[in-house]
């Protein structure tokens, strides 16, 4: 499904190799203004590749990329003031304090946000003098998703920005991103929180090697599909459950103690169960229907093994 809104970003058939290696393979994706948009894959799925290649710091060896109707590259200067960047790490010198460095961003825009209102609402006013090298982890995070934010751009890249922060800042960090939804800014994000993907995202993109293996939103990849899931002694004779649900449904114990039952569940499938469970002695605890996940759908497509 296309994403919502007018675009602010389109990647056609985009390409990006590293030597032999070819990061991103033929990519292709439009993100709205006024939504945000995430992009969620396995470690070394291209994304801060294709985002870097957005932010005109890369150069695309194939496809064509269009941000804000402009080249990346060759329009850097015009883009500048109106793209906001979040890298995944570092983009404030260790020596600049945290104050003077966000003041010195906003002195180059022509209608900034008040720095130290935002230094606030990022729970940084207490670190204003603090050099950033001697922030902590988290707190280097909220800097720099600060600078991002305090030219009021039209169009904001967010590499992994709630990535090792505490709930609190994560909170904060997505109030912020969806006040900046609702005032039409553009937000493209990478992260691996899935639940992140599915509280914020108007629009998901799956990358795995490169390449777009789904889109759409939360909810639409998510599919209507449900689910049975219970609690009850390990070891259960699933092949005796599997022979009385109706054919097509599936049962798994995984770990051991929980229980997993998918097909099409309706309430005959649910009477079936506890039936089942009543006439063994099963006391079926945690018994709960649900739709699948965007985790659940994130793992059947990109699988479960490691990735170098
Ligand atoms: N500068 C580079 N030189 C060589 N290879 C690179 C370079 N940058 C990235 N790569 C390779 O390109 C592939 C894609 O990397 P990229 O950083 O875009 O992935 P990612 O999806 O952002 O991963 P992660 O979730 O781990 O941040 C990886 O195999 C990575 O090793």
């Amino acid at each position: 499904m296309a994403p919502p809104g007018e675009s602010a970003v389109e990647l056609v058939e985009l390409v990006k190799r590293y030597g032999a290696r070819t990061a991103v393979d033929g990519l292709s994706l439009r993100a709205g203004r006024g939504a945000v948009t995430a992009l969620l894959g396995p470690n070394g799925a291209g994304k801060t590749t294709t985002i870097e290649i957005c932010e005109g710091f890369r150069r695309a060896d194939a496809g064509t990329v269009r941000v804000l109707g402009l080249d990346p590259v060759s329009d850097a200067r015009a883009l500048k003031p109106r793209v906001g960047v979040m890298p995944q790490s570092g983009g404030v010198p260790g020596t600049a304090r945290a104050g003077e460095f966000l003041r010195l961003i906003a002195s180059f825009h022509s209608a900034p946000l008040d720095p130290a209102a935002l230094l606030d609402r990022l729970g940084l006013s207490g670190h204003a003098r603090t050099p950033y090298r001697r922030l902590s982890g988290g707190q280097q995070q909220r800097l720099s998703l600060a600078v991002a934010l305090v030219g009021r751009p039209e169009l904001v890249f967010l590499d992994e920005p709630t990535t090792g922060l505490d709930p609190q800042a994560r909170h904060a960090t997505w109030e912020l991103i969806e006040e900046l939804r609702a005032a039409g800014v553009a937000v493209v994000l990478t992260t691996h929180y899935m639940e992140e993907a599915e509280r914020l995202a108007d629009h998901v993109v799956i990358v795995d090697h490169g390449k777009v293996v789904a889109q759409g939103g939360p909810d639409e990849l998510a599919g209507a599909e449900r689910q049975l899931r219970f609690r009850a002694r390990p070891g259960l004779g699933l092949e005796e459950l599997l022979a009385a649900l109706p054919v097509g449904s599936a049962a798994k114990e995984s770990p051991a103690g929980h229980y997993l039952v998918e097909g099409d569940v309706r309430p005959e499938l649910l009477a079936t169960v506890t039936a089942w469970c009543a006439s063994h002695g099963v006391m079926a605890e945690e018994l709960r229907i649900e739709r699948r996940t965007l985790e659940d759908v994130f793992l059947e497509l990109t699988g479960r093994e490691l990735r170098a």
